[in-house]
């Protein structure tokens, strides 16, 4: 069978980094193809010369027995080729239809039919009318998987297309990309869960610091046969959680209802959620849910009214009409879900990116600014956290999407705060320093410090905390206890089942 893409030889460099070095890759029909890879490995690259966002400094390209060597997104989506990119391209301040209109032809009210309808298909719901800003990350992604769907594509790129998705969502995605398989359309597939690979995909490509390092048929190796193809090392071990005795109230929220004057966001109903120091309390719960409410009232980003000033507490002040900073300033450290645009200035180096949240320890004196301190700040935080970049001076939106969230925990991190919320902390994190990331969020609650995670991955919040609350359409759900609660309970919080149970 003539492969529908051919990749020979494809080489890119970014000054002196070899981001992809003579790769050869074959996607056959009716295929989905995995790429593995480490952070940093040129996965995005890759598919960023596949689908015109970039030219290869070497190499030919394929498609359907013909040369060819697309010079734009356009052209790419000319012969057949759909992308849904890791981070997002929708405009913030037009409404899902607009957004799909851009790129989709048709009348908007028909448009707005369809992504009703192909999103009920697919579990892929979404309101057409909301506006882009108004959305999780969860829900965006979704816009841009059925922006592509719209197109009817020959090969679907998904670049991590499941890391902010539910598992039942996952699932249902995974039933539509089948059967877009089934009626022809090959998918090309990046991801870091290798239990997803292994249930989705018939091949797939291994890169290791660009270059093409085995293809193997996913379903006949473990995970962990994989991951040590992709890593070329075996896995670290999580870090066991030593008993505490029970801490100070680092946050504490009292009964709190926080009406949403946004339309289309989430109002909060939240009757009790404390964290204490020597704890990880964990947030579960679909994307879209009220985590970008949470967090923007616990960051300070959202500003109580004065009534309402000591319903939240940050080690036992009360913060209701505190900004950002201030909190900052108790001790209080945060790792937004958005890395792009809340958790790192992209044109901005990581050195004036470490400067943003860590000024305060020693970067800067009387208003002027250490370099040699914000240089030595941040080449820490790249060893420690294995940063993979050029150096400080790298632009932050220049990293690969792993390295550039493992910088941002790293920075909180090293500001050794005594309360830091989390939100997404391995979010398009590898599965080596995932393990990382996690041992490191434990090795802060072993040394007595409030840890509050928000993560869509059940597995990780069962592996760190010591407790749970599940967000449901704004609702907090009572703290469950682990390793008391089941997977089965977190979930039934998580569509609302035990919500109507505890009410009634
Ligand atoms: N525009 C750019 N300028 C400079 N360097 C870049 C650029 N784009 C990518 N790189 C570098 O090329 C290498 C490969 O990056 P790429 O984004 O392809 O990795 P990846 O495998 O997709 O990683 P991740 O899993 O973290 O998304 C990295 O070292 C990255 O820093």
């Amino acid at each position: 069978m003539q492969p529908l893409l051919r990749l020979r030889g494809i080489s890119k460099s970014y000054g002196t980094v070899a981001a992809n070095a003579a790769i050869d890759l074959d996607v056959m029909p009716h295929s989905i193809h995995a790429i593995l890879g480490e952070n940093g490995a040129g996965k995005s690259t890759l598919m960023k010369l596949i689908y015109g966002v970039e030219t290869p400094d070497e190499g030919g390209m394929e498609w359907q027995a013909k040369p060819v060597s697309p010079g734009s997104p356009a052209e790419a989506r000319g012969l057949g080729i759909g992308m849904v990119f890791q981070h997002f391209s929708l405009f913030e301040t037009l409404t899902v239809t607009e957004n799909i209109s851009l790129i989709v032809p048709g009348r908007k009210a028909a448009l707005a039919q369809r992504i009703r309808s192909l999103g009920a298909q697919y579990g892929l719901e979404v309101n057409p009318n909301a506006l882009v800003h108004s959305l999780s990350v969860g829900e965006r992604q979704r816009v841009e998987i059925l922006r592509c769907l719209m197109l009817e594509p020959k090969l679907l790129i998904l670049d991590e297309p499941t890391s902010v998705l539910a598992p039942q969502s996952v699932e249902l995605l995974f039933e539509t990309l089948r059967k877009l398989r089934d009626g022809g359309v090959s998918i090309l597939f990046i991801s870091h869960k290798l239990e997803e690979i292994r249930a989705l995909c018939d091949r797939a490509t291994i890169l290791r610091a660009g270059r093409v390092a085995g293809e193997v048929d996913p379903r006949a190796h473990s995970a962990n046969a994989l991951a040590t193809l992709m890593i070329g090392r075996a896995m670290p071990a999580p870090l066991p959680a030593k008993a505490m005795p029970e801490g100070k109230v680092m946050l504490d929220i009292a009964g709190l209802s926080y009406p949403s004057d946004d339309p289309f966001g989430v109002s909060l109903s939240l009757p009790s959620l404390q964290v204490r120091a020597g704890e990880i309390v964990g947030i579960a719960g679909v994307s879209g849910n009220g985590q970008t409410e949470l967090a923007a009232l616990i960051s300070g980003e959202t500003s109580l009214t004065a009534d309402k000033r000591d319903v939240v507490r940050i080690l036992g002040r009360p913060v209701g009409r505190m900004g950002a900073a201030a909190r900052r300033k108790l001790g209080f450290a945060f790792v937004p879900e958005d890395r792009l645009g809340r958790g790192a200035v992209p044109e901005m180096s990581l050195a004036d990116n470490s400067l943003l949240t860590a000024h305060r320890r020693g970067l800067v004196r009387r208003g002027l600014i250490n370099r040699r301190k914000e240089a030595d700040f941040t080449r820490r935080c790249m060893a420690d956290f294995d940063v993979r970049a050029s150096g400080p001076k790298a632009e932050a939106g220049s990293l690969s999407g792993g390295n550039l969230q493992k910088f941002i925990m790293g920075r909180e991190i090293m500001l050794d705060p005594d309360l830091i919320f989390v939100a997404q902390p391995t979010w398009g994190v590898d599965i080596g320093a995932s393990a990382q990331i996690r041992q490191r969020l434990i090795a802060m609650r072993n040394a007595g410090k409030a840890v509050l995670v928000v993560s869509e991955e059940l597995e990780e919040l069962f592996e760190i905390c010591d407790r749970l609350h599940v967000l449901h359409h704004g609702r907090l759900s009572p703290s469950l206890p682990l390793p008391q609660t089941t997977v089965e309970e977190v979930g039934e919080w998580m569509i609302g089942a035990k919500e109507t149970a505890h009410a009634g």
